[in-house]
């Protein structure tokens, strides 16, 4: 009997952020492997147009729910919804609700956050800090609470090479900023921004550093864990793999090559590409909880949820591998043809982004244009080539975290809770990891049917052709132009033509020898 499990069993559990790629990971894990747990909460919000009851319709009866179906069939019931908005002053949670919360929960696990890298610093602020300072002082009027479990990146301190796990204090105290987003107005915040954030890359990474500060300071006699993961992608094994719903990390990534989009990329091919599969990461969340409110180490313990230092690959590998499985899967109706040309230089990125990416993409809106259509490439291609020189940071620039705590865990569990929460990431195969990953991209956020797949190798096969006329159309083209410019040019044809007509007499006569 698995003892994480059991110790899950009967608890009433809070989880925010449980909308969100990992939130309904660590859902679908906790019903299936302890459906006799007592009540989930979730604090939600309404969004596009759907209401918060609906959005938990929808998860519920989603792919990814299937299997917990079968487990717990009464789940519909043991979850419950609460209307709530980290943006608002007490989460604009309804008393009668929030008393709820306040009597009954037994362990929080605290997911929600905003992981755009570029959001304005008063929105990052509010909820990737004082988001999670609120949530912190509910949970010192939680009597019956055992454990606070509060997942970070392991990128809030990419300024540093080695990362221990220690909380790495920021020059300016959290209480200081979460103050001074009150009273300045948002051109000045926008100016004092980049010097706030120092040498890191965003306001993301910045305020996931603060969220940190703000745990261990506000952490009382809470019994508080913080989970680092590194770059989260898609499942590797549960519920099955290859499970991902948004486009975050390297899975937009994935699909714009895929496409033919995007065919080179400034990165680094040897740094270290530490991807960790999302049910890793929740395997290791839920044993940080048994493991925090069991063993109620003395100190706040940090875990680092990364795959670098135990089985590493790099994203040379990783692209060579995607683009190999584009050859066996390929997306349906492609730009161009999948390609990948890593760069470390800036300048041959800005000859690629030329050549490769706009240029292809004004070619073709000219020609929506003149078949009436509303050209929309240019546009596209534009905001990818943003996203991707946000990523940029992340792929050319290699990270070392200690993995202590996470070793010494995987250690205290028994063999039974090694296997059902398997986080023992030097276990996985990368080849296998990213063929699945790629596959689980077609399925479950490009929506494409595997039926497609022939119809969709006969279209690369269209565009390759196209790529050979095209090619050949311009040579042409240009010697053309040169010949008619050039008396260099005509020489060197000449002698072209003249040495490919010797070769051929010769070729000739000796055959007619040897006969
Ligand atoms: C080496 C490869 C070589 C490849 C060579 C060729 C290929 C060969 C194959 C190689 C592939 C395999 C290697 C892959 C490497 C991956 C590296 C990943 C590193 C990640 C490090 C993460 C570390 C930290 C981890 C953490 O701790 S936290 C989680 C990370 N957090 C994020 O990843 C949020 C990012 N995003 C935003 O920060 C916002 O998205 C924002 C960008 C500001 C835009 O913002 P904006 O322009 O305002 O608008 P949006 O509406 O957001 O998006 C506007 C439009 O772009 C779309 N789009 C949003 N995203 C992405 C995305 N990723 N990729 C693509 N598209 C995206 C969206 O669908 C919308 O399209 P549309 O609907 O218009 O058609
Ligand atoms: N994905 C990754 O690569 C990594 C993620 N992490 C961390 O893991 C955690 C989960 O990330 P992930 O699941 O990928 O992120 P998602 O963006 O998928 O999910 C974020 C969640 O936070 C909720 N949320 C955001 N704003 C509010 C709000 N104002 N009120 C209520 N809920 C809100 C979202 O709700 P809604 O659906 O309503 O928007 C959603 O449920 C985050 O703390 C992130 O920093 C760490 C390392 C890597």
């Amino acid at each position: 009997m698995s003892m994480i499990a059991a110790f899950y069993s009967g608890k009433s559990i809070l989880i925010t952020g449980a909308t969100g790629f990992m939130g309904k990971v660590l859902m679908e894990k906790l019903f299936r492997t302890s459906p006799d747990l007592k009540v989930i909460y979730i604090l939600v919000r309404p969004k596009a147009g759907q209401t918060t009851q609906q959005r938990v319709f929808q998860i519920l009866n989603s792919k990814l729910f299937e299997k917990v179906k079968e487990v717990c069939p009464n789940v519909h019931e043991k979850i419950r919804a609460i209307y709530a908005d980290l943006n608002q002053n007490d989460f604009a949670i309804s008393k009668e609700d929030m008393q709820e919360l306040l009597s009954c929960t037994n362990i929080v696990f605290h997911c929600a956050a905003t992981v755009r890298f570029d959001d304005h610093l008063r929105h990052a602020v509010q909820l990737n800090v004082t988001a999670t300072q609120q949530l912190l002082l509910m949970a010192s009027q939680m009597p019956k609470l055992e454990a606070f479990i509060h997942i970070s990146t392991a990128f809030s301190n990419c300024n540093l090479k080695h990362i221990d796990e220690v909380i790495y204090p920021c020059p300016v105290e959290p209480k200081k900023i979460i103050d001074s987003m009150e009273w300045l107005d948002d051109a000045i915040i926008d100016e004092i921004t980049p010097k706030l954030i120092g040498d890191r890359p965003n306001t993301y990474t910045y305020t996931k550093a603060l969220g940190e500060m703000v745990v261990q300071q506000e952490s009382g006699n809470l019994n508080i864990a913080i989970i680092r993961p590194s770059i989260v992608g898609a499942t590797w094994q549960e519920p099955f793999p290859g499970w991902v719903d948004n486009l975050n990390g390297p899975s937009g990534l994935i699909i714009a090559a895929g496409k033919g989009f995007l065919r080179a990329i400034r990165a680094t091919p040897m740094a270290v590409a530490d991807l960790i599969p999302v049910d890793t990461v929740v395997n290791l969340t839920l044993a940080v909880g048994w493991y925090t409110a069991v063993h109620r180490p003395k100190s706040t313990l940090i875990y680092h949820c990364t795959s670098g230092n135990l089985n590493p690959c790099n994203w040379g590998k990783m692209g060579f591998q995607v683009l190999a499985t584009f050859e066996k899967i390929p997306f349906e109706r492609a730009f161009r043809r999948p390609y990948a040309d890593f760069t470390t230089n800036t300048i041959t990125t800005q000859y690629w982004n030329a050549v490769s990416h706009r240029a292809p993409a004004i070619i073709y809106d000219f020609y929506l244009r003149l078949t009436g259509r509303k050209p929309r490439m240019t546009k596209v291609m534009n905001r990818l080539l943003r996203t991707v020189s946000m990523l940029e940071y992340f792929v050319n620039r290699s990270w070392e975290w200690s993995t202590y705590n996470t070793e010494m865990l995987m250690s205290e569990l028994s063999p039974e809770d090694q296997r059902v929460f398997n986080f023992d990431v030097r276990q996985l195969n990368w080849l296998e990891y990213i063929e699945n990953y790629v596959l689980g991209v077609k399925k479950y956020l490009l929506k494409e049917d595997m039926a497609g797949i022939p119809e969709a190798k006969q279209h690369l096969k269209r565009l390759r052709n196209i790529h050979y006329l095209f090619n050949t159309a311009l040579f042409l083209i240009a010697w053309r132009l040169l010949i008619a410019r050039s008396q260099m040019a005509r020489n060197v044809w000449f002698f072209i033509v003249s040495f490919c007509y010797k070769f051929l007499s010769y070729f000739r006569a000796s055959s007619t020898l040897k006969v």
